[in-house]
């Protein structure tokens, strides 16, 4: 199952890490200048995993000035916030203690002490509020993907979770990568955003990578990411990117 994209898209396959921590720099350095230019705020949506070294090498070896920065989170684990798996506290705890000009009220998290239908209903209230529009416009959003083509908290084996029109936060239970209740972005608020940038890593995301950034092949959440009126970019290391690049994307 393919279909032709209707939104610009970029590729890099970064020779070394460090290159692939330049380009992410790039791409910060184009997205932060343009909405500072216009509106003084710079809102970023985050993911877990394995952005959050990536991303805290890219602002601890660049002189970006993060001060109008304000992060959110594309999905989060539905724990305490000092848990081992909150992607909250992965940020805490790996990017701000290692960015001391970043304070704790730039990132923007849901709460997790409330019920989790509650948490995703008042993150998207929380959101609304930011942008003061139901319809709210991230001017980045930083997405990682796993193996098995899931982005956020959008998993292949949770279809339905795909076709949400109406809500921007909705609650994910029985997620089938741990733990099993989350929250997610879904695909409205992430296909409205200025940018989408995937920085993948690593040889078991090799094949899946070419499944859905040269097949388009709509059985992997990941395919689903189609900016509306903004740009699709993949940033992926030269082992995720291996059979990308030998694909007939060439
Ligand atoms: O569970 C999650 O996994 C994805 C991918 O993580 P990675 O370590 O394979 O890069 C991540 O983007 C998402 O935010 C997280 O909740």
């Amino acid at each position: 199952m393919s279909s032709q994209r209707k939104c610009p898209f970029h590729a890099t396959i970064a020779e070394t890490e460090a290159k692939l921590v330049q380009s992410l720099c790039d791409v910060l350095q184009r997205c932060a200048n343009r909405a500072l230019e216009s509106n003084g705020t710079f809102r970023v949506g985050l993911s877990g995993g394995s952005l959050v070294q990536l991303l805290t090498r890219a602002l601890v070896s660049s002189n970006l000035n993060t001060k109008c920065w304000k992060f959110f989170f594309c999905d989060e684990r539905y724990v305490p916030d000092d848990h081992n798996e909150s992607t909250f506290w992965a940020y805490k705890t790996q990017m701000l203690t290692q960015l001391p000009n970043i304070s704790d009220s730039q990132l923007i998290k849901p709460n997790t002490t409330i019920s989790l239908d509650s948490c995703a209903s008042e993150y998207a209230a929380c959101i609304r509020d930011e942008f003061g529009t139901s319809c709210p416009e991230f001017d980045l959003l930083l997405l990682g993907m796993g193996p098995d083509g899931h982005t956020c908290s959008l998993f292949p084996e949770q279809p339905i979770a795909l076709s949400e029109s109406r809500r921007i936060v909705i609650p994910i239970r029985n997620s089938p990568k741990p733990p099993p209740e989350r929250i997610t972005f879904t695909l409205p608020l992430i296909n409205n955003a200025k940018d989408v940038v995937f920085v993948v890593t690593g040889a078991s995301k090799s094949d899946v990578v070419k499944r859905v950034f040269a097949d388009k092949d709509k059985n992997f959440p990941s395919a689903w990411v189609e900016p509306t009126h903004g740009d699709l970019t993949l940033i992926a290391d030269k082992d995720a990117g291996e059979t990308f690049l030998n694909s007939a994307y060439q």
